[in-house]
């Protein structure tokens, strides 16, 4: 009997790959993704062996959902990574047996025109904040030199805490699987300069005039001037190339200052946090009086360089991503 290639339909969500193959009362042999699905049927030349196989854009997890009916065979695959694709193949071409199937298709302009409304008005919100501290900052620095790093945290700290409090609901929006973020790199960026935002220069006076808060509030909001707007024209389904590798590359030098900077201020206020006992944790006589603050924050400084080691990779595999695939679509 002769091999045949049946007629295959597909569209795609975030997570899955939908294939409706049109063959009626098909008796489904053993299929794996990427490799040929092989059933015995009746398609468009009539009863017949009918085989046909993909090679798909992005890898997707090895079991395969399929129900055959008196119509067609359903065949469901989830993506190995949640993301959607440019296109169902590897090579660009479409095969000539493949085509979209109307009944299921959604474009990704198709999500949610709220959820897109919400994010939208949360990156401008965003966006404006960290602009309004930039912007002062950057004034002061001009009129007043370097008399502007002592006073940053009194003329600043109010934005920055209203910036960084809006900030949580970007650990929250991938965990609801609003964004395509990873919830652990948010996780690591949010509370990261949380701590050092509402624990070293929050509850600790003696911190609040050093120039290191400077250097921090600066380091923080200059990437954002970038990230958020870059995040508005996504919402909007565009995007300008210039602000696409302004967002993919300024990290590349930031993240360390940054990281360089909050470490600078963990080491300042650790004297501090031995002078004054805060936040120290009581501990039975025998073993002594308490336990200072400090000996937390200086674990929490070899934290600091892993949490900045796994999201500088993690950054990476992002740039790796957004320039592979534009790349793609250029050609
Ligand atoms: C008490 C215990 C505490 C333990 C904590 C451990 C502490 C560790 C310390 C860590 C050190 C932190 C240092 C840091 O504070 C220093 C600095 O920030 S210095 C300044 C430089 N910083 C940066 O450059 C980092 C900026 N931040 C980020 O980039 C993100 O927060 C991060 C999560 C790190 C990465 O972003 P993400 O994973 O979201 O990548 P993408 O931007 O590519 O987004 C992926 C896709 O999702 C879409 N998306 C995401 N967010 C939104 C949104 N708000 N609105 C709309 N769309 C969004 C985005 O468009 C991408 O979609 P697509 O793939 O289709 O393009």
């Amino acid at each position: 009997m002769q091999i045949l290639t049946p007629h295959v339909y597909w569209a795609q969500r975030h997570g899955e790959i939908y294939l409706r193959v049109e063959l009626s009362d098909a008796k489904v042999g053993r299929s794996r993704p990427g490799h040929s699905a092989g059933s015995q049927g009746h398609g468009a030349k009539g009863d017949n062996e009918y085989e046909f196989s993909l090679s798909f854009l992005e890898p997707v997890r090895p079991e395969i959902d399929h129900k055959s009916t008196q119509r067609q065979v359903d065949i469901k695959i989830k993506k190995q990574e949640e993301r959607w694709w440019d296109r169902l193949t590897l090579q660009e071409k479409k095969p000539v047996f493949l085509a979209p199937d109307f009944d299921r298709w959604l474009d990704e302009s198709d999500k949610n025109e709220s959820l897109k409304g919400y994010l939208f008005v949360y990156n401008l919100v965003q966006f404006l904040g960290f602009s309004w501290i930039f912007v002062n900052m950057t004034v002061r620095l001009f009129i007043l030199g370097q008399d502007s790093f002592y006073d940053t945290f009194h003329t600043m700290a109010d934005m920055m805490y209203f910036c960084q409090m809006m900030a949580v609901l970007e650990v929250i929006n991938p965990l609801l699987g609003l964004v395509k973020t990873g919830f652990i790199p948010a996780m690591i960026q949010v509370a990261g300069r949380n701590v050092i935002l509402f624990v070293i220069f929050g509850t600790v006076e003696e911190m609040q005039n050093k120039p290191v808060v400077f250097f921090v509030f600066y380091l923080w909001s200059t990437i954002e001037l970038f990230r958020y707007p870059f995040y508005m024209l996504a919402c909007m389904g565009t995007e300008w190339k210039l602000l696409t590798w302004l967002r993919y590359s300024l990290w590349i030098p930031l993240y360390p200052l940054g990281v360089i900077a909050e470490a600078v201020a963990v080491i300042q206020s650790l004297p501090i946090f031995d002078e004054t006992r805060l936040f120290s944790i009581p501990l039975p006589s025998v073993l002594g009086h308490s336990l200072s603050f400090s000996y937390i924050l200086q674990l929490y400084l070899v934290i600091m360089f892993l949490g900045l080691f796994f999201n500088f990779q993690h950054l990476y595999k992002q740039r790796k991503r957004r320039f592979r695939s534009r790349k793609r679509k250029v050609h």
